[in-house]
């Protein structure tokens, strides 16, 4: 027996409505993201990434098709604490340490203080932030900063994370290092992650499905599953001849999307 995807969606539709008019932000997203995949969604901008994770988190409400997270509505999976959010930028409150930060969520929650204290160190160790606990966000390189938020979405272990261009705001030498650790915690945790990216390179790098999305209104121009191994994947696997055959194919798919409205 296969298990149920984690993330479903059927036939799934948006139109914001704006003074300006309507406009259709993702039309006909078909997609399954079973459990412990790392997808990610790159295409050019405005074509729906952001709302189709949004979507998930229950932060937009569909206009039309269905969509279930933990098979239960987004809705749902919102109130049972499905995911952890991480956004582009890191969002840290200056005032708060960074483990009061990452224990943020948990004191929303009302988890035991003692439980609380568990976790924020458990989880600041699972992004190599031991000892930075007492730090202050303002105190903390950009990467770090990024860390800790990853840190802030992981502490009430949802088993999905959700990540929209979460290094987009990083220099490249800082983002590999990022991506690499990024690979390491996802085998370590077994999480489903999803990941909104403008870089090829960082999605043919992570991910296990990268879905391929074209503009106006925005649609799934394609899903490519990576041949890539699951694991152990070192950054030089980026000179490899499979790595730059799946990139290839994402850059085409990228060319043949946009060329859609054209
Ligand atoms: N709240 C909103 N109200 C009206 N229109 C919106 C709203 N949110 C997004 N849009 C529009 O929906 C479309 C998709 O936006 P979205 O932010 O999802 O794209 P994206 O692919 O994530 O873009 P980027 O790569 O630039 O972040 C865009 O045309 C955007 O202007």
């Amino acid at each position: 027996m296969t298990a149920a995807p984690v993330i479903s969606a059927r036939g799934l539709d948006l139109t914001f409505e704006t003074n300006d008019g309507p406009v259709h932000a993702l039309k006909d997203i078909n997609l399954d993201i079973e459990r412990g995949e790392f997808v990610s969604f790159i295409g050019p901008s405005g074509c729906g990434k952001t709302t189709f994770l949004r979507c998930i988190a229950a932060l937009e409400t569909p206009t039309g098709g269905t969509l279930r997270v933990n098979g239960m509505s987004a809705e749902d999976a919102r109130k049972e604490r499905s995911y952890g959010y991480v956004f582009q930028a890191a969002g840290l409150y200056p005032w708060r340490t960074i483990a009061g930060n990452v224990k943020l969520p948990l004191e929303i929650m009302g988890y035991p203080k003692a439980d609380q204290a568990k976790r924020v160190e458990k989880v600041l160790s699972l992004v190599d932030l031991e000892g930075f606990g007492k730090k202050f966000p303002w105190q903390l390189s950009g990467g770090m900063q990024q860390r800790a938020s990853i840190a802030r979405a992981l502490a009430f272990d949802a088993d999905i994370l959700l990540m929209d261009e979460p290094f987009g705001a990083l220099d490249e030498i800082v983002r590999d290092k990022l991506n690499e650790e990024l690979l390491k915690l996802w085998e370590r945790t077994q999480k489903t992650i999803g990941f909104v990216t403008h870089s090829i390179p960082e999605a043919v790098y992570l991910s296990t499905k990268i879905v391929v999305m074209s503009p106006r209104p925005g649609q799934i121009y394609e899903v490519i599953d990576s041949p890539l191994p699951r694991s152990a994947r070192p950054l030089d696997i980026r000179d490899s001849e499979e790595f730059l055959q799946v990139a290839h194919r994402v850059r085409e798919g990228l060319r043949a999307g946009h060329a859609y409205d054209e």
